[in-house]
């Protein structure tokens, strides 16, 4: 059943209707529509497999570095298709940004791996102000205070979390409107992992924030929105609360109560 729901009077940031997306003759995401609020955290749950990070990957063209990858249907951000021919996918993916499962900082500077966005799209107009977006995306991830006397380090040298909040703030750096979290917790500890989250939640409101995560308990922490996805299909998309506590479908209860996943 495809469950497309309006469930907020504002626009969508992005509208996705009948996704299908192929890996050479298999099918991996089959015929998803919905819409993604420009206000709330969507979280993507869903078991192992059930194409919950090739469908986020849709949402910047991600899977266009995948050979072999084919997306069906229609992916708009603010109205406008994504798939469009002329379309700038290096623009689009600073608009909607990445944060991975591993942390993937670039072997340079903490200064560099923040500053070398800006650069490239040209968002700053001088080394001050560059150093000022360096400073502003740093504090935005919650970073600043840990690493403001050693910028010159190596990005590498960081703990897991504290990468995983440079990879945050490298994304921020060049201004998204959306970000997108492919499970950003997975490889790190509970206190790192607590930190992300109350930085999801700090971030929540500028950003329209997806996030793929396998812990219902993450999801039901940190987003607004939840959608179930099983075998391609959305199954069930809707309030977080309403997901968890009172779902419509038979196969989402089960899945939030355990009985596979
Ligand atoms: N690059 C690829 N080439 C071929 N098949 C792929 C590729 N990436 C994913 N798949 C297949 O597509 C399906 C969906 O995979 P995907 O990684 O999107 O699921 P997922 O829900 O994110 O899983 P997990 O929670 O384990 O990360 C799976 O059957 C997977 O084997």
């Amino acid at each position: 059943m495809n469950t497309l729901h309006t469930l907020d009077s504002i626009d969508p940031k992005i509208t996705a209707r009948n996704v299908s997306v192929y890996y050479g003759e298999k099918r991996a995401i089959d015929d998803v529509s919905i819409d993604i609020s420009p206000k709330y955290v969507t979280a993507f749950i869903g078991p192992s497999g059930c194409g919950k990070s090739t469908f986020l990957r849709t949402l910047n063209r991600m899977n266009d570095t995948i050979a072999g990858a084919r997306v069906e249907g229609d992916i708009a951000l603010d109205g406008v298709d994504i798939y469009k021919s002329g379309m700038d996918v290096v623009q689009l993916r600073a608009r909607v940004g990445m944060v991975f499962q591993k942390p993937n900082p670039f072997p340079k500077s903490i200064f560099e791996n923040i500053a070398y966005g800006p650069r490239i799209h040209g968002l700053a107009a001088s080394k001050t102000e560059l150093e000022e977006i360096v400073e502003r995306s740093l504090k935005r991830a919650g970073l600043w205070d840990e690493v403001k006397d050693r910028l010159t380090d190596s990005g590498t040298a960081l703990s897991g979390g504290q990468q995983q909040r440079l990879c945050i703030a490298r994304a921020i750096a060049v201004e998204p409107e959306v970000i997108l979290m492919d499970e950003p917790c997975s490889a790190l500890d509970p206190i790192a992992t607590a930190r992300i989250e109350e930085l999801i939640d700090e971030l929540r409101g500028n950003y329209a924030i997806v996030i793929v995560t396998h812990s219902m308990q993450q999801a039901a922490r940190v987003s607004q929105r939840t959608a179930f996805f099983h075998l391609g299909k959305m199954v069930e998309y809707g309030k977080t609360s309403d997901i968890f506590t009172n779902p419509r479908e038979e196969r989402t209860k089960d899945y939030i109560t355990g009985r596979y996943g």
